[in-house]
C-alpha cells in the first residue's frame, strides 16, 4: 500500500487586489514572491489581519512613491494605528518590514470605448494613482471629479457599472484587459520615470545581512518645544546615520503626531540598542517597524513586470 503524504501548506503572499494592481505586478516581478501562492486582499487592513493570524505568510504593500511620497496608511498600520486596537509602541511590530522591491509606475485611463476624456464626470482610482495623474486629468478631463477607489484594478468596476459611460478608471499601463472597456489615453502620469517602493512584510525576523536600514515609530506623551530634538539628539551623539524623518498624525487630536524615522543600522547592534534605551528613558515610546536591506547594486531591481495579471 502506498501512502500519499499531504504536501506542506505552501507559503503564500497577500497583496492589494484584485489581480492587475501595481502591488500584484510587484509580486509577479520578484522571482521569490512570484513562486508563492498569491492571495488578493480587498484592502491593507485585510492584508494585515491575514498576516497577523497567519493565513498568509508574507504581504506586499506600497511604501513610497517618487511623486506622491510616503504611503501613509502602510506606515500607520505597521505603527499600530487604524487597527481599532490600542497601540503598544513598546514592542517590535508583530508584522515587520522584510525588504523592499521597486517597480516603475505608469498609468492609463480606461473607460467605455469611444468615451471622450473631456466629457467624463468621474475618474476613479487608488488615491496615490489619482495624485500622480492630477495634472493630466485637470487638463484633459476638467469636468470630472476624482474619486478614490480601493485600488487601481478595483476602480474598473466603477467604470463598468456606470451605464452613462461617463466614469473612467486610472489603471496600470498595459494592465489587464477589462471586458467592454478600452484605453482612452496612455501615459497620463506626471512623470514617465515614476517609481513605487513596495515593502514585503512578514512575521518572522529576517536573517541578518549587516546592511540593514531600520524604521521606527516614535510616540511622545506631549508635543512640547524641542520634542523632535529629544528624539534625534541621541542618534546624532551615537553617530547613527538618519535617512528619513516623517511626521504622521496619531489620529487622536489636532497637532498630535508621531515621528517615523529610518536610520542605517540594526536595532540589535549595541549603539542603536543604547539609543533606543535612552529614548525609553526620555519617555519616548518606540515601536520598531522592521528593517530593510540597503539597496544592493548587485541585486537586480525588477524593472518591469513579467505579466500584467
Ligand atoms: O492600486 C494599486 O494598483 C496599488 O497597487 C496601490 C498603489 C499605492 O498604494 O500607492 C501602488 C502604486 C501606485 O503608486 C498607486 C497605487
Amino acid at each position: 500500500m502506498t501512502t500519499t503524504l499531504e504536501p506542506a501548506p505552501a507559503a503564500s503572499v497577500g497583496y492589494l487586489g484584485p489581480a492587475g494592481t501595481f502591488t500584484h505586478r510587484t509580486v509577479l516581478a520578484d522571482p521569490a514572491l512570484a513562486a508563492l501562492r498569491h492571495v488578493p486582499c480587498a484592502d491593507p487592513d485585510e492584508l494585515m489581519a491575514r498576516l497577523s493570524d497567519g493565513s498568509v505568510t508574507y504581504g506586499v504593500l506600497a511604501w513610497e512613491n517618487s511623486v506622491a511620497g510616503l504611503v501613509g496608511p502602510t506606515a500607520d498600520l505597521l505603527a499600530g494605528l487604524g487597527t481599532g486596537k490600542a497601540v503598544d509602541p513598546s514592542e517590535r511590530s508583530q508584522v515587520r518590514l522584510h525588504r523592499d522591491v521597486v517597480i516603475p509606475v505608469r498609468f492609463q485611463l480606461v473607460g467605455r470605448p469611444g468615451a471622450r476624456p473631456e466629457a467624463l464626470r468621474t475618474v476613479r482610482s487608488h488615491p496615490h494613482a489619482l495624485d500622480q495623474c492630477r495634472a493630466w486629468l485637470a487638463e484633459h478631463a476638467p469636468r470630472s471629479s476624482l474619486v478614490p477607489a480601493p485600488s487601481t484594478t478595483a476602480a474598473l468596476e466603477f467604470a463598468l457599472g456606470d451605464p452613462t459611460g461617463r466614469t473612467a478608471a486610472v489603471t496600470p499601463k498595459a494592465g489587464l484587459a477589462a471586458p467592454r472597456l478600452s484605453v482612452l489615453a496612455d501615459d497620463i502620469g506626471e512623470t514617465a520615470t515614476a517609481e513605487t517602493r513596495f515593502v514585503v512584510l512578514g512575521r518572522d525576523e529576517p536573517a541578518r545581512t549587516g546592511r540593514e536600514r531600520t524604521v521606527i515609530a516614535c510616540f511622545q506623551q506631549r508635543d512640547r518645544p524641542g520634542s523632535l530634538m529629544t528624539v534625534l539628539e541621541p542618534f546624532a551623539r551615537a553617530g547613527i546615520d538618519l535617512l528619513r524623518i516623517e511626521s504622521r498624525p496619531t489620529r487622536d487630536g489636532l497637532g498630535r503626531s508621531y515621528f517615523l524615522i529610518e536610520w542605517r543600522g540594526h536595532p540589535d547592534d549595541p549603539p542603536p540598542r543604547a539609543v533606543l534605551r535612552e529614548l525609553a528613558e526620555r519617555a519616548v515610546r518606540v515601536r520598531v517597524l522592521g528593517t530593510f536591506d540597503e539597496p544592493n547594486p548587485s541585486r537586480p531591481t525588477p524593472s518591469r513586470p513579467r505579466k500584467a495579471g
